[in-house]
């Protein structure tokens, strides 16, 4: 709604109150630990009811299928361009939430989403300023930021994103503790510090913070981000969506009209290049409707690995293997890799294999080539 983007923005209502929900905006880069927090908040025995919102990445969905409960209360917003879609997606999710209702009060206690790795949580956190509707029902309570304690010095150099999720953030987790010498944490904080002063920073191992420590802080401070952000309630074409202009590569001059529109066009670019910001990251969606055989399937894993780990920042994926009747679920960050069998595949359930490579340099016919001839 254009109209309300001149609007002016108070800051005094207390966190939570008038009945408005908080929100929890939980970034961090690829593999930093975010869904794991997100299962972890998801099975404590809290007595609340969560809505969580997952920003899927790749087009087949694996985030929301890995997320405990996925069946209930988590919305996935497909196509995982935060950026792009903010004003879209996101407001009609939430606009969707706040119209459930339990008997006499709201469907939900609090609303969590998760960004995509690679997303700026900015462009995230703003639609709970700049919507009216949004706005008068949402509190944004924090943007809360997991680090992965053992990569985050390489994307700090390298990432626009991963720093400006560190520089946005009203709490730091620094994850992955168990990776990481007591020498190279100290450096890290040092570096986390430096890009981000008043956070506070919350040590973690496999995400384990207290819930206290994540939710219901009342922490954001819109006044900081106005220092550091000035557009931040107010984006100056006053058109939707139209903030990424200094955080995408788009040429905006050619999408001032009928912006939504462009976007949705080049979605199908975004698509093909994973929806990364960075040119030379792309996500590569792998399928196959026949099982994979689990000893072929491991060999290819662990080689491919071992010699492009250095370039694959990210790998997941669910996988139907001969012969088991349970889901086996990998998980890569770099040459970091986790195997599980999870539960029993569903008896109406799709049995397929789907996987997703997100990196730089990956030659995607070659990676198919490999993955398929993993098949029983
Ligand atoms: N060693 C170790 N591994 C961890 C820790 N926390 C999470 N992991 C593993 O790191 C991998 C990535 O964790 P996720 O929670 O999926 O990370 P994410 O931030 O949701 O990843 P994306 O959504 O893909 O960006 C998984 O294999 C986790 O099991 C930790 O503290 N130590």
């Amino acid at each position: 709604m254009t109209d309300t983007l001149d609007a002016p923005v108070s800051t005094a209502a207390p966190q939570g109150s008038g009945g408005k929900i908080p929100v929890t905006v939980l970034t961090g880069y690829l593999g930093a630990g975010k869904t794991t927090l997100l299962n972890r908040i998801l099975t404590e025995d809290h007595g609340k009811r969560y809505a969580v919102i997952v920003n899927e990445f790749g087009e087949i969905g694996i985030d929301n299928d890995l997320v405990v409960g996925a069946d209930e209360d988590v919305f996935e917003m497909n196509n995982g361009c935060v950026c792009c879609t903010v004003r879209g997606d996101l407001i009609r999710v939430v606009a969707g939430l706040m119209k459930r209702q339990r008997p006499g009060k709201p469907a939900f206690d609090a609303i969590i989403v998760e960004t995509t790795g690679l997303a700026d949580p900015g462009p995230v956190a703003q639609t709970f300023f700049v919507d009216e509707d949004v706005k008068a029902k949402t509190q944004l309570d924090s943007v809360t930021t997991l680090v992965d304690a053992k990569h985050v010095m390489a994307r700090l150099d390298d990432s626009k994103e991963a720093r400006e999720q560190v520089a946005f953030a009203d709490r730091i987790i620094l994850n992955k503790v168990d990776l990481a010498t007591p020498e190279e944490m100290e450096a890290v904080e040092a570096r986390l510090r430096a890009l981000n002063p008043l956070a506070p920073i919350v040590r973690a191992e496999r995400s384990n913070v207290p819930l206290d420590q994540v939710l219901g802080l009342g922490a954001f401070d819109l006044d900081r981000i106005l220092e550091v952000k000035p557009d931040f309630v107010n984006p100056p074409h006053g058109a939707e969506g139209h903030v990424h202009d200094e955080h995408c590569g788009h040429d905006h001059h050619h999408h001032d009209h009928d912006h939504d529109h462009d976007h949705h066009d080049h979605d199908h670019s975004h698509g093909a290049r994973g929806h990364a910001h960075q040119d030379d990251i792309k996500g590569i969606s792998l399928s196959l409707d026949r099982p994979l055989d689990g000893a072929k399937f491991t060999a290819w894993l662990d080689r491919l690995l071992g010699e492009q780990g250095q370039n694959i920042l990210r790998a997941k994926g669910i996988i139907d293997l001969k012969g088991e009747d349970r889901r086996l679920v990998f998980q890569a960050v770099h040459m970091i890799l986790e195997g599980d069998l999870q539960r029993e595949w569903g008896e109406n359930e799709r049995r397929w294999s789907r996987a997703v490579f997100i990196g730089r340099d990956l030659d995607e016919a070659e990676l198919k080539a490999g993955f398929e001839a993993c098949a029983a």
